[in-house]
């Protein structure tokens, strides 16, 4: 019995928490007493086989800011995908609807930013790339602790809209010129959509770019060398944290060990009190 597979009839499910791309997600219980959200993975979004044989990998990735996968239930379809619930949802929307409240505690902001960092140094540590990272990605949970979410599921994506560069789906606005360019994925490719992350936050959930058309930005970014603005609540130390994520040579961004470094010295420091 394969220890990622999960009994379909140890799940009690409740109300639905949202719908992604790729199907619903539940709230639910397992085994009567563990939260849980249950992803019923849409049938054709995903390469279901080669994402089964991956769970049992994103089963040992285990850090207490990433989304933790419990397990499938694969002998059915759709197959379930059960994780850990998280109670006040995407990051994006958190931010969005706390703006007001949150724009003004930078300590707060910047330590958002230090989870997220911590998360991601661990998949590095792991060599896992997330490839898709972003404030949509990410999950807010009791006492506001941030994780990361939905790591690697982008490999699994059947919809060339989505996989593609090129495509509608793509997320341009948090690629790096090698990953527009070549679909070069790296740590360092997750490292520039971190920055990006960091900018969404102490934007307080703004698009980057606003209204610029996807592909405008490609030429403005790779070809010009434009780069996000400094947002009005965030310090200029922040800020020099956020542009050497956005080296156009992914050789001179940091690592995610450095960018831990470089935020925890300033979380330390009254830059954010
Ligand atoms: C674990 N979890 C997941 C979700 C939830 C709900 C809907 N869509 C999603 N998402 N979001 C994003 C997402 C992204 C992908 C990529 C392949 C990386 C593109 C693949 C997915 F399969 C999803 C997905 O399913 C999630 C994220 O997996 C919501 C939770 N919680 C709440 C609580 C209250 N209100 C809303 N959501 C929760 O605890």
């Amino acid at each position: 019995h394969d220890i990622w597979e999960i009994d379909p009839t140890e799940l009690e499910l409740f109300e639905e928490l949202g719908r992604g791309q790729f199907g619903s997600v539940k709230r639910g219980k397992w085994r009567k007493n563990k939260s849980v959200a249950v992803k019923m993975m849409q049938q054709g979004m995903m390469n279901e086989d080669d994402f089964i044989d991956e769970a049992k990998t994103m089963k040992m990735l285990q850090h207490e800011n990433l989304v933790q996968l419990y397990g499938v239930c694969s002998k059915q379809r759709p197959i379930y995908i059960v994780i850990e619930y998280m109670k006040h949802g995407s990051l994006l929307n958190y931010l969005k609807r706390q703006r007001g409240v949150i724009l003004k505690k930078p300590n707060k902001l910047l330590d958002m930013c230090l989870q997220v960092c911590r998360a991601m140094k661990y998949l590095e540590s792991q060599s896992f790339i997330h490839r898709d990272l972003a404030a949509r990605n990410c999950l807010v949970g009791d006492n506001l602790v941030v994780k990361v979410g939905d790591f690697g599921l982008a490999r699994y994506v059947l919809d060339d809209e989505y996989t593609s560069s090129s495509g509608t789906k793509f997320p341009i606005k948090w690629a790096p010129p090698e990953v527009l360019g070549y679909t070069r994925f790296s740590s360092k490719s997750d490292v520039w959509a971190f920055g990006v992350l960091m900018w969404e936050i102490f934007t307080g959930g703004d698009m980057p770019y606003g209204k610029i058309k996807n592909q405008e930005v490609v030429e403005q970014v790779v070809h010009h060398g434009k780069r996000l603005e400094k947002p009005q609540a965030c310090p200029g130390e922040v800020y020099d944290i956020m542009m050497v994520c956005w080296e156009k040579d992914e050789r001179n961004r940091p690592g995610f060990a450095v960018l831990e470094n470089k935020l925890a010295n300033l979380s330390d420091d009254d830059y954010c009190s």
